[in-house]
């Protein structure tokens, strides 16, 4: 296919028409729409929000939502969220290896593994998950009434239709699913695989900038929306679709005759979005000390303690380090903060060795870490010239509430064992 177009920026007000004339003009709700359409309004915010916060997009479809039949449990081994559906585990470090590419054929919601969970859905907290996919959702679509998805893709590239419209992202890229739009991801490279996000609090958003001023990090107009696009087929010949719908932290299923993704026309500030981490405008020190890693946030997701995320989206891209007379690998620490890391691609400084492309960590909250000891020796010896860390992507979900591991994550996934001795060689070297 080619790629489809998008709409640019951040939380803007878009409207996006694949037939003429379909969006009415000047108001929401006309008494016949155009083109026999119907309206529908999908919030993503109570009506009373703040402007600053309100969320609503208008849909112009060929039948409503509410054309569905009854929903019935749908079995789900791997997909976990909320702490109720997490394991308690000693507060050690905890790192995995690349997830399996080779789990059964499935498509990407077979493919959803929890690593870890926190919160409680329809609450807030978050899920980090792993997830792969060997083959489309077809007539298949996902409703997440729990919680808004930010997939992270690390190997293959995904289509990913949802009901305003297509996006295409490949590694580098993210995927940012608001809750309760329907959506399938498809992989266009197999296997594909990444991570997810299933974000159950408050909407992610930018972050204040404060002194950085108006300009910097993730700016706004990067940020692209899809354009209007439906599927294009007769109703006597649609078939069923399968509505697969998470709500209160377990799938349920129904079908309808037509496709969900019939939106014609949307006008609205909730939209999906795609962003390619590469226009992350990144700011580091230029004088000493290692800054905290907060300053390279993406996107944020607040709790209800002004400070506090949720949970927020933080990335390590390549950058220049120039810091004088410093320890310029992360500084060894404890935070009351939970980190669930993984890896897009190449090395990360604090493991250069350890840490794998499609892995993943886990520091939950106060769980002392920090560079092995092989970072730390050549970081103390290194020349400080300027140096650039290059090809390489980290990320970071890092959570005010603490992270549970699921029994996958402890039993099935490629938990390494031995993770703790990369601190093992760090001596007592002090001379009195
Ligand atoms: O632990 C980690 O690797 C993530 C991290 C990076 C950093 O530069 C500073 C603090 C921090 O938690
Ligand atoms: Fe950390």
């Amino acid at each position: 296919m080619t790629d489809p177009t998008y709409l640019a920026g951040f939380g803007n007000q878009h409207q996006s028409e694949a037939r003429t004339g379909a969006l009415p003009v000047g108001r929401n709700s006309p008494q016949r729409c155009a083109h026999g359409l119907y309206a529908e309004l999908l919030s993503g915010s109570a009506f009373t929000a703040p402007r600053a916060d309100n969320q609503r997009t208008w849909l112009y479809r060929r039948q409503p939502s509410v054309v569905v039949g009854g929903y019935r449990p749908l079995p789900h081994a791997t997909w976990k969220s909320g702490a109720a559906q997490g394991e308690a585990a000693p507060p050690d470090p905890l790192r995995w290896g690349p997830s399996q590419l080779d789990v059964s054929d499935g498509d990407f919601v077979d493919g959803l593994r929890s690593y870890a969970v926190n919160g409680e859905p329809g609450v807030g907290g978050m899920t980090a998950l792993a997830f792969v996919a060997t083959r489309p959702m077809g007539r298949r679509a996902l409703v997440n009434a729990d919680g808004e998805m930010l997939v992270v893709p690390q190997q293959g590239r995904l289509l990913i239709t949802t009901e305003l419209g297509r996006l295409e992202v490949a590694p580098g890229f993210i995927a940012l699913l608001p809750r309760g739009m329907a959506f399938k991801v498809d992989p266009l490279d197999v296997p594909a695989r990444g991570y997810v996000c299933e974000n159950l609090g408050a909407a992610f958003r930018l972050p204040e900038l404060g002194p950085i001023g108006s300009n910097g990090l993730a700016n706004a107009r990067d940020f692209e929306a899809p354009v209007a696009w439906y599927e294009d087929e007769a109703p006597t010949s649609a078939g069923a679709y399968e509505i697969v719908k998470r709500h209160g932290g377990q799938l349920w299923r129904a079908t309808q005759p037509h496709s969900p993704f019939n939106v014609v026309a949307w006008h609205g500030n909730l939209a999906p979005y795609r962003y390619d981490l590469s226009r992350f405008m990144t700011i580091n020190t230029v004088s000493f000390d290692h800054p905290d890693p907060s300053i390279f946030t993406v996107l944020t997701s607040p709790s209800d303690t002004p400070g506090w995320a949720n949970v927020d989206f933080v990335i390590f891209p390549p950058r220049w380090m120039v810091a004088e007379d410093t320890f310029r690998p992360p500084w060894y620490h404890r935070n009351v903060m939970s980190e669930f890391m993984g890896l897009v691609l190449g090395q990360y400084d604090a493991k250069p060795e350890g840490f794998k492309p499609g892995g993943a960590s886990l520091h939950n909250s106060y769980v002392p870490h920090g560079p092995d000891a092989e970072a730390f020796d050549k970081a103390s010896g290194a020349e400080l010239k300027p140096h650039k860390l290059d090809a390489t992507l980290a990320f970071m979900f890092e959570t005010r509430w603490p992270l549970k591991p699921t029994a996958w994550a402890l039993n099935d996934a490629p938990l390494e064992t031995t993770y703790a001795d990369c601190w093992r060689d760090l001596k007592d070297n002090f001379h009195a």
